[in-house]
């Protein structure tokens, strides 16, 4: 069986006069996958995001979810759809539970008891009476989760969730929003974290300047070969065997360093050895993903 695609954007464009927002992005983002849209600053991904809630219109291209094409108009699809973008909007002077409850008056159709399974999905049900001004900034943001899952939505759209967050905040966001894509439930969320989202994440896409640059599993991306760092009294003659190397690739050199890519850390040693060209100490880095972003970026 095919994977479902629950968000679809085609060639999506917005230009503000001469400002080029978004230039050319097609994402695809499958069922029950936890999707990173990653990108610096200014790249377009909040105007990106602003299309996909119906909240702008493209000047090209097309928005689809769940098969259905949103425009500003045509929206009914977002229903089933659960957003938390910018902070969370919280009545801080109240409790978590008349948080909850104040969202449900405006979907009537909601059984009472979804807000302590809600309350329980962000694990905030031990606390639901406490005031949410006395929350931490990890619990409001849960609460803010909360909220937004209140109608249970399929596909979760979340900005930046984990930002400004401490390592322990983190980690329950990630474990929070893993067992919801457990339960079938669609994220995608933006993110300048890479390392974040690294841990979180099934899938990326990478914009740079409205452009989509790189888009596929974490494992695709970071695919790029590892480098091989070479520690040696003699650079110049180290590159000169290096590049007799088949598959050698993208030698650099920065002082008494030669990094080398393509070859196994155990031919190049073999290879200096044989040249009489004894490195000083061999090492291999591989890559992770802020690596590779900064160099799809550069
Ligand atoms: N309403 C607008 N009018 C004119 N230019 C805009 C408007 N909204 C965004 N831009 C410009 O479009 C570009 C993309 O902005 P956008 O906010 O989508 O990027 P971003 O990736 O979300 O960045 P950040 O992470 O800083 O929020 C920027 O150059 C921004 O200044």
């Amino acid at each position: 069986m095919e994977t479902e695609i629950v968000l679809e954007t085609n060639q999506l464009k917005k230009h503000f006069g001469a400002v080029k927002a978004v230039e050319d992005v097609s994402l695809s983002v499958k069922r029950a996958e936890i999707f990173g849209f990653l990108g610096p600053n200014g790249s377009g991904k909040t105007t990106t995001i602003s299309m996909i809630l119906g909240l702008m219109r493209p000047t090209a291209g097309e928005i689809k979810i769940f098969d259905e094409v949103v425009t500003p108009e045509q929206n009914n699809v977002l229903r089933r759809v659960g957003m938390m973008v910018g902070s969370p909007a919280l009545l801080l002077p109240f409790t978590a539970r008349q948080n909850l409850e104040m969202m449900a008056t405006m979907r009537p159709d909601l059984p009472a008891s979804r807000i302590d399974e809600t309350l329980k999905l962000v694990d905030l049900y031990t606390v639901a009476d406490r005031k949410a001004k006395t929350f931490s900034l990890g619990m409001k943001q849960r609460l803010g989760i909360a909220l937004a899952l209140l109608n249970q939505p399929e596909l979760l759209i979340l900005d930046e969730p984990t930002n400004g967050m401490d390592p322990a905040g983190m980690l329950e966001i990630r474990q929070l929003l893993r067992s919801l894509a457990e339960q079938g439930v669609t994220i995608f969320l933006s993110s300048h974290l890479m390392h974040e989202v690294e841990q979180i994440c099934d899938r990326v896409a990478v914009v740079q300047k409205g452009n989509l640059i790189a888009q596929g599993s974490i494992a695709e991306l970071l695919k790029t070969d590892p480098i091989v760092s070479i520690h040696t009294n003699d650079t110049t003659a180290t590159v000169k065997i290096l590049e007799q190397l088949e598959n050698a690739h993208s030698i650099e050199t920065k002082e008494q360093f030669v990094y080398v890519q393509g070859v196994a850390s155990s031919l190049v040693i073999e290879k200096l050895v044989q040249e009489h060209a004894i490195p000083e100490e061999v090492s291999i880095t591989k890559p992770d993903l802020e690596s590779v972003f900064l160099t799809l970026t550069k």
